[in-house]
């Protein structure tokens, strides 16, 4: 029940490697990225989603790998992918936008649409079905965007910073979603927002200039804060900054 990152290199264009050599095991349910702005967690996320293919090493999900056109498609339908920028279709409504994602993984169009409907229910983005994808805020696509990633039944969903832009309740929906999601899959988001790390997830990764300096269950995250007073909150950022060097 793993996703494995076995000596994966990747840079973009001629720059720096942002990736160099990682190996990286994830199994549990729950887990949490955090790092600096440009640490690679996007560059990560995007390779686990085979939206990117590394320069050297390997990546697989369930013994699962997507290095061939064949293999990349039955990867895709078990690995979902919420990039953090939602491309709104200017001619789909949000409820169609939402089933192109399901048909996209291979559903047959009646049953993605089917799906959609579920899906949206479950961002709480039912009301605005019909209207224009372009015509949404930016929280409202980053749910369409998660709605997709929802539409057909993977086994693992990766998230990138979905939680930015959301309104308090919005983020509240977002949490008792997660919670009721990884009963069922394997759930992995990257965030800057650690103030309710505990509520939500079980595994922290943290990413530094493209190497893992911490890995661990959250309460051995917090047990890095090197103070029990402050509250969660200041616990998360205390640990957080112990490991952290800062932007690259
Ligand atoms: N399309 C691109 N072309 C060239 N360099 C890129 C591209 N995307 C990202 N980079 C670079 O790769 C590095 C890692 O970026 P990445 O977006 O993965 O970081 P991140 O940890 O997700 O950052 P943030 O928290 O700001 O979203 C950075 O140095 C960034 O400038």
């Amino acid at each position: 029940m793993t996703l494995h990152f076995n000596g994966v290199s990747f840079q973009y264009n001629r720059k720096a490697p942002v990736l160099n050599g990682l190996d990286l095991v994830v199994d549990d349910p729950a887990t949490v990225l955090l790092g600096p702005n440009g640490a690679g967690k996007s560059t990560l996320m995007a390779l686990a989603a085979s939206h990117l293919s590394p320069a050297s090493g390997r990546i697989s999900w369930r013994r699962k790998t997507a290095t061939t056109r064949r293999t990349r498609a039955a990867y895709r339908r078990a690995v979902a992918w919420l990039p953090q920028e939602i491309v709104a279709m200017p001619r789909l409504t949000v409820r169609e936008q939402v089933a192109y994602c399901g048909w996209l993984k291979g559903m047959s169009r009646a049953d993605a649409w089917d799906a959609s409907a579920d899906a949206l229910a479950r961002v709480d983005l039912t009301g605005l079905a019909d209207r224009r994808s372009h015509q949404l805020s930016g929280g409202q696509k980053r749910r369409m965007g998660l709605a997709g990633a929802l539409t057909h039944s993977s086994e693992l969903i990766l998230m990138d910073e979905p939680t930015a832009g959301l309104d308090p309740t919005q983020r509240l929906v977002f949490r008792n979603l997660l919670e009721t999601l990884t009963n069922d899959v394997y759930v992995i988001v990257s965030t800057h927002q650690t103030e309710d790390l505990a509520d939500s997830y079980r595994h922290v990764v943290v990413l530094d200039r493209g190497a893992v300096c911490f890995q661990g269950s959250i309460a051995d995250f917090y047990s890095h804060a090197g103070t029990e007073n402050g509250g969660r909150r200041k616990q998360a950022e205390a640990a957080y900054a112990h490991f952290v060097r800062g932007e690259v």
